[in-house]
């Protein structure tokens, strides 16, 4: 059957049921098409599940650090993974459900379920539909690489998306990749009661941040009893008595790891694959990507990407912020662009590390002329109060201009406090202008105007 649209969107992700929302309600008719689970990777296998879980994980830090709050533990502290799984899963379902009911009910929006692929650049085809529309939105997003390890046939193994249906614990969890992925479960399963091995090709832990971001990154980890092995140059996966085995070296391999279960968490690839683009005349680029202009329209007139699946960023904000792009253009005559938005993102450790702007190798290596404040979270005292004071606050400024250049917070409370210097960076104030506020007493951020007021040049 042949249906007909003003827009057709492609993938309940985090742009897509948003986008549907503002063109319905300036009177667009939209086919919607999702395959799977509304909510896409955020939701059901991504930021919801994995924060409900470092949430409980964090629970169970703390009981155990029960003594040094000054109580006494009533008994042993279980872990029951099944019931942290039900609590996950509980608000996974709730925020799924909320959304396709709100997608299923709006005016205007007629939802199809099943995979959407290119008849031509203006249809497309969904079992026995065929949907047609001048404009389609993709927002396809993404899901775990599978990299070619030698011997990946031959073992099971986990994703970051099958990891969260586990009920019981595993006795050593192997994680390969050290990225956010990696570290955010490798934690979280450590704090539930998993020995946890993290192997990474690195030789340090987050090679596109600062060097002092990575070690205090890692003295948090290896203090909970995490071994990292880092510069694992040669990976290769097997078995041993039927239980996984990473292999680091090329060489004879005497320090392999062996653990009851295994973590790939190597980064993710473009769900782009099945679209059938080269019907609409598409093209993705090496990785997989469907390239996009700043407006992010494809190379196709009247087709845009959003989200994972174009490659202009990773993260659930650059999937929202490109559907407020896309929106505010076709809709509010506005004229904004991917390269607006600033660079910025956390790492559920706990604590956590956040960011924004250029780190100090990029400003190096620009040639920037930079100035930096630093203060470790034992001179914050909201962080000595919570006792909380692994990591530290930085800050970078331009040694002429005076313009906010970036900062990293390592600490608690971290993702929230750098909100304040990401404001004031979009609003391109200076660091005299921060020096001026007056924060709440006791925060963390409470201590970013003074960190603006110990500029220094960098040492070394
Ligand atoms: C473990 C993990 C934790 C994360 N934590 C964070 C975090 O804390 N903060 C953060 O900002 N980001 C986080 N992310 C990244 C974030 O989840 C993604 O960047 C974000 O979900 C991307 O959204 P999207 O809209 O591009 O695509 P997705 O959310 O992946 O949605 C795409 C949707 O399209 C559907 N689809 C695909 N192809 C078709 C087709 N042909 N037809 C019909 N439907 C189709 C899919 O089923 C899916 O529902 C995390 C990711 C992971 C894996
Ligand atoms: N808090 C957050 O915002 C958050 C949390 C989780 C995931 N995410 C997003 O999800 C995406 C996927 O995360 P990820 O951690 O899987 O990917 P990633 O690309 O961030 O990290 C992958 C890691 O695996 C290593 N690796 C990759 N290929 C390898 C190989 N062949 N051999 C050895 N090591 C290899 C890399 O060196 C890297 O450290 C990212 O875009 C990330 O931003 C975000």
């Amino acid at each position: 059957m042949n249906h007909s649209f003003d827009a057709l969107i492609i993938g309940a992700g985090q742009a897509g049921p948003s986008l549907a929302g503002r063109l319905t309600a300036a009177g667009w008719t939209v086919g919607f098409v999702e395959r799977q689970n509304f909510g896409g990777t955020c939701v059901n296998t991504g930021c919801t599940p994995t924060k409900a879980m470092i949430a409980s994980a964090k629970a169970a830090h703390t009981i155990r650090q029960a003594a040094k709050y000054g109580l006494e533990p009533a008994g042993e502290l279980k872990v029951d993974l099944a019931k942290v799984k039900a609590r996950k899963d509980g608000i996974v379902a709730a925020s799924r459900t909320g959304l396709e009911k709100w997608l299923r009910q709006m005016p205007g929006c007629t939802v199809f379920s099943g995979t959407a692929r290119f008849l031509s650049s203006k249809s497309m085809q969904v079992g026995d539909e065929v949907l047609e529309a001048k404009h389609i939105f993709l927002n396809v997003g993404g899901r775990p690489a599978r990299p070619a390890l030698p011997g990946i046939d031959q073992v099971p193994y986990l994703t970051s998306s099958t990891i969260l249906q586990l009920e019981e614990l595993p006795t050593h969890l192997i994680v390969v990749g050290a990225g956010a992925v990696g570290l955010e479960f490798a934690q979280l399963f450590r704090r539930l009661g998993s020995q946890v091995t993290i192997v990474e090709r690195n030789v340090r832990l987050l090679p596109h941040d600062d060097e002092d971001v990575a070690t205090a990154v890692a003295e948090i980890l290896t203090s909970e009893g995490i071994t990292l092995r880092l510069g694992a140059e040669c990976i290769s996966l097997g078995q041993e008595n039927g239980q996984p085995v990473v292999h680091v070296s090329c060489e004879q391999d005497p320090a392999s790891s062996q653990g009851s279960h295994l973590l790939l968490a190597m980064g993710r690839q473009p769900n782009t694959d099945d679209l059938a683009l080269e019907k609409a005349g598409l093209q993705v680029d090496k990785h997989g990507f469907i390239p996009v202009d700043e407006e992010l329209q494809t190379a196709v007139a009247g087709i845009w990407a959003l989200g994972d699946c174009n490659g202009r960023g990773a993260f659930t904000h650059t999937a929202y912020n490109d559907f407020e792009i896309v929106a505010a253009n076709l809709l509010d005559h506005g004229q904004r662009r991917v390269s607006d938005r600033m660079p910025v993102s956390a790492i559920y450790v706990d604590p956590p590390f956040a960011k924004v702007g250029q780190t100090e190798a990029e400003l190096r290596a620009a040639g920037t002329p930079f100035l930096v404040g630093k203060r470790p979270m034992t001179k914050v005292g909201r962080a000595t109060e919570k006792g909380e004071t692994q990591g530290f606050m930085k800050v970078l400024v331009h040694a002429e201009t005076d313009q906010i250049l970036g900062a990293s917070i390592v600490g608690v409370g971290g993702d929230e406090a750098i909100h304040c210097i990401i404001t004031a960076m979009y609003a391109r104030q200076t660091a005299a202008f921060m020096r001026s506020n007056v924060f709440i007493h006791p925060t963390v951020a409470e201590l970013i105007p003074t960190l603006f007021g110990e500029l220094k040049p960098l040492v070394g």
